[in-house]
């Protein structure tokens, strides 16, 4: 992970259809990027895990009733590969949240570099690290919920599966709800493999309709893990108080 640097991180991403990635955006408030890691990636991040000394915090979801499970929130600085995906990954979902923004009505306006928006975040009093690594057991699960950590708010964020589903545990699915205003809410399930990247919407996103654009609130959790062990690299583009 760390003795390549980051360069085959810098050729998938050349790989990436970021039209196929805003299209599907568009149309549910997802989309996956397949393969974004390499197998050896996704097994040293999760190895990360055990070493606590990288994380500026850990979580016990049971305890805030958050679910089942736990995390930990990497400290700055993060780990190169994280950092790298960071910072590599905004500057192509950053004209979709302008896009969105504009189409709500809303204010905020993104910068083109992750490092501005940031920026932006620490001087709001945003400043602690949200990249986290989740580690699901046999029985765990993570409920519904979006991930906003104070005022400033990037609305796309991106979860890579570093575990390898069938393989290291069963169950475990992705799961994204869209509350529509007035209507019942629809679900979409990501079945991801390993080193998949699912981006997706943090809080709201606009829907077409036919009188104009609406709002639709999303959010997002985890079904139950049957068996095994899931890990999951999580990437938040804000910073948090
Ligand atoms: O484990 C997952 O797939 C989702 C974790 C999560 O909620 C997040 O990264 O924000
Ligand atoms: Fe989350």
């Amino acid at each position: 992970m760390s003795g390549r640097g980051d360069g085959g991180l810098a050729q998938r991403l050349v790989a990436v259809d970021w039209q196929e990635v805003s299209d599907g955006l568009n149309y549910s408030g997802c989309a996956v990027i397949p393969q974004l890691l390499m197998p050896q990636d996704c097994q040293a991040l999760a190895a990360l895990y055990a070493q606590p000394e990288v994380f500026r915090s850990r979580i016990v979801m049971q305890r805030h009733g958050f679910g089942n499970g736990e995390y930990q929130y990497f400290g700055y600085p993060l780990p190169d590969l994280v950092q790298g995906l960071r910072t590599s990954v905004y500057p192509h979902l950053a004209p979709m949240a302008n896009r969105w923004y504009e189409q709500m009505g809303l204010q905020p306006r993104f910068p083109a570099e992750h490092a501005d928006f940031v920026a932006r975040c620490h001087a709001a009093g945003q400043q602690r690290p949200t990249p986290l690594l989740v580690q699901y057991e046999a029985g765990d699960y993570n409920c519904l919920h979006q991930d906003l950590y104070g005022e400033h708010v990037f609305p796309l964020q991106m979860v890579v599966l570093l575990a390898q589903p069938g393989q290291d545990f069963t169950g475990g699915e992705l799961v994204l709800t869209e509350q529509r205003p007035r209507m019942q809410s629809r679900v979409e399930v990501l079945a991801l493999r390993q080193g998949d990247a699912a981006v997706f919407a943090v809080q709201q996103r606009p829907v077409q309709g036919s009188r104009g654009s609406y709002r639709v609130t999303m959010r997002h959790g985890v079904s139950r893990i049957r068996s095994g062990r899931r890990h999951t690299l999580g990437i938040i583009f804000h910073d948090a108080t």
